[in-house]
């Protein structure tokens, strides 16, 4: 398909997915989540819980939790027929707001939050766990699924992905912000379809077409089609539509007589019924099934069988969304999609907003490079690296149960007993790498770690919003992961210059893109923080919650309202500062080592964005710039 230009704001032909605002909604908004005494929001009159540390057990409490999202979905824009290597600027299309810049004011801030103690047991721990040297079959058939996404289906799968996703924002907005039917999890057609293919492409076809057949076969005649939905679709969108659907190479039924193709059903005019469109056009669900190739949900002790025996699988780390376990070398972050009930306070994630964090995932792992081959433009491999997701249903079942209160009578979990969960309860689980422990719990050896890990964090940002005009837009000490190893440097590429840059045995992963932004070519994935007053309203003072207060000053100056769809590099510039800041407030470094860390955090005021960072004087040591 060839790339269509296009702007980002401005152009009548950008869609705009329907949020949370435009779907109704049948859940409580709730804008606090359960909290433990000690730990209050808002008013500044209770600090973040201390971390207690005792020696062979370590105590782990994450001190970012105090922030909740009331927010469910993210708002996301597609750009019609993009895939263009030239990412557009999002910031040269938005019209400067006239307005003057107020001046930096240092602000006397109270820092004095926590009583913060090393956690180097807490690596010993890790260190000593015993690792399964082999993986067991599958004990399943339903396990059969693939078992190499790198291997061969990864770009076919982001694009197939992609196209399917196309479809239905297309759909949702040529209806007018009409949400078109979920297909619920226990009616799932899927069930009946199975992914053998190596070559997804293949099953994607096959998928389709006899879900075509099958649609018109069960829909047109049947009462569950009557009380379905309607909408209309516009010319562009039927356009659209088509253009997506040669793109999943969707042939013509042999009995197209009987059956009109999908084209035709789509060239018909409107008002065109909903129904008669495959079913992963409107299911968020079946498309996240689909993205992660599988036909339904596995269990989840299914799912851990894959990597381990499930009584090896112990949890390491929680969020608010996720429960974090650990599984053979894989990290399994289990996040609960599509119930009505709270967990952890919080609206469950819906399958949408899950389908896009997978796009957002596997957008990054292309700037690891594939097969030995390193991207020749922008390329790192700092971004957590994505290996898998998993749809499963059910109960946690006993041995998760266990090694989670195991878990919690160590290190006082914040979160919900998973017990509670029903059969029917959904989840996303990501299999991550294991990127080693976050860096609230790491302790630096010396100044030369710490200088790595800033040096690799403004890397791996530099090179992304490079690639995707990425914006992390939630780096706290809990979503950056390091781990030691014996190399003593790594590689990345930033707009086509290879860098080495010395690692001092540290390797560092950002991870948790919730809060994300991108700009993958075909779309812009983000999160609508406007809708989510509650984040900017965090304790005064608190270096992580003046860090979203900041993020909305910076893009109230150039727009009248809140755009978060907008790129602003400068919000990876002020991660950056908050990350100098918890490390002098969190960290111990002599008074040298501490100022310039200061000058650096000063210098940055004037960056706009991470790549301009990593030319500071500060890097200069430590990155050496490739000549070829
Ligand atoms: N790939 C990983 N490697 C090592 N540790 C991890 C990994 N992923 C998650 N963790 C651990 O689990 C914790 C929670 O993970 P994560 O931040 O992804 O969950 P969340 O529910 O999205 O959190 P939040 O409350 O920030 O939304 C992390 O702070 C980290 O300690």
């Amino acid at each position: 398909m060839s790339p269509k230009k296009g702007g980002v704001f401005g152009n009548d032909s950008f869609l705009m997915e329907v949020g949370s605002e435009n779907v109704p909604n049948t859940h409580q908004v709730v804008y606090k989540r359960r909290q433990t005494p000690k730990q209050q929001l808002g008013d500044g009159s209770s600090c973040i819980p201390e971390i207690v540390q005792q020696m062979g057990s370590p105590k782990w409490k994450r001190t970012d939790r105090n922030r909740n999202l009331s927010i469910k979905g993210r708002s996301s824009i597609w750009l019609p027929g993009a895939l263009d290597n030239n990412v557009p600027n999002a910031k040269q299309e938005v019209k400067k707001k006239k307005k003057k810049q107020i001046p930096h004011k240092k602000k006397s801030v109270n820092l004095n939050l926590y009583d913060f103690a090393k956690e180097r047991a807490y690596f010993e721990e890790l260190d000593a766990t015993e690792l399964l040297v082999e993986t067991p079959s599958p004990k399943s058939v339903r396990c059969l699924k693939k078992m190499a996404w790198e291997k061969d289906v990864t770009c076919d799968l982001i694009n197939a992905i992609f196209n399917r996703w196309r479809i239905s924002k297309t759909i949702l907005q040529s209806s007018g912000h009409f949400k078109l039917m979920e297909t619920p999890v226990a009616n799932s057609t899927c069930g009946s379809l199975s992914y053998r293919s190596n070559n997804l492409n293949e099953a994607l076809e096959c998928a389709i077409q006899s879900r075509i057949s099958r649609n018109f076969d069960d829909y047109e005649e049947s009462e569950a089609s009557k009380s379905r939905n309607i909408c209309s679709i516009g010319n562009l969108a039927k356009d659209s539509i088509i253009d997506s659907l040669d793109g999943l190479r969707i042939k013509e039924e042999s009995d197209e007589n009987e059956h009109p193709s999908l084209e035709e059903v789509v060239n018909k005019g409107s008002p065109l019924q909903s129904s008669s469109l495959p079913a992963e056009f409107h299911s968020d669900f079946t498309q996240l099934l689909m993205a992660c190739n599988q036909t339904e949900p596995l269990t989840l002790s299914e799912m851990f069988s894959q990597f381990c025996d499930i009584s090896d699988v112990k949890k390491i780390g929680e969020g608010a969304y996720g429960e974090v376990f650990k599984a053979n070398d894989n990290i399994c972050k289990i996040v609960p999609i599509d119930g009505d009930s709270l967990v952890n306070g919080e609206t469950q994630k819906r399958s949408g907003e899950v389908l896009e964090e997978v796009l957002l995932s596997l957008t990054l792992n292309s700037l690891r490079g594939r097969d030995g081959h390193v991207p020749d433009q922008n390329a790192c491999t700092n971004f957590i690296h994505a290996k898998d997701f998993w749809v499963c249903q059910g109960t946690y079942g006993d041995s998760l149960i266990s090694t989670w209160e195991e878990w919690g009578s160590k290190n006082e979990s914040l979160n919900d007993n998973p017990r509670e969960f029903s059969e029917r309860q959904c989840y996303i689980v990501f299999v991550q790498a294991h990127g080693g422990v976050d860096l609230e719990s790491f302790a630096f050896s010396d100044f030369n770690e710490a200088m790595s890990l800033i040096t690799q964090v403004t890397a791996a940002l530099a090179v992304a919003e490079a690639a995707f005009q990425f914006e992390h837009r939630d780096l706290h000490w809990g979503n950056i992961v390091i781990a030691r190893n014996e190399t003593s440097t790594m590689n990345f590429t930033l707009q086509g210059q290879k860098v080495t840059a010395k690692t001092f045995g540290i390797s560092v992963s950002i991870i948790d893109f919730t809060l994300s932004r991108i700009n993958t070519g075909e779309a812009i994935l983000y999160l609508d923080l406007s809708k989510d007053p509650y984040i900017f309203k965090g304790q005064k003072g608190h270096i992580q919650f003046e860090t979203y207060r900041k993020m909305k000053e910076e893009i109230l100056k150039y727009t009248d309202k809140e755009c978060w769809e907008g790129s602003f590099p400068k919000t990876n510039v002020l991660w950056l500062q908050y990350l100098i800041n918890i490390l002098l407030k969190e960290k111990s470094f002599t008074s040298k080592d501490g100022r310039s860390l200061r000058v650096l955090k000063k210098h940055m005021e004037s960056y706009n964005s991470a790549e301009d960072c990593l030319s500071d004087t500060f890097f200069h040591d430590i990155l050496v710039y490739q000549t070829t």
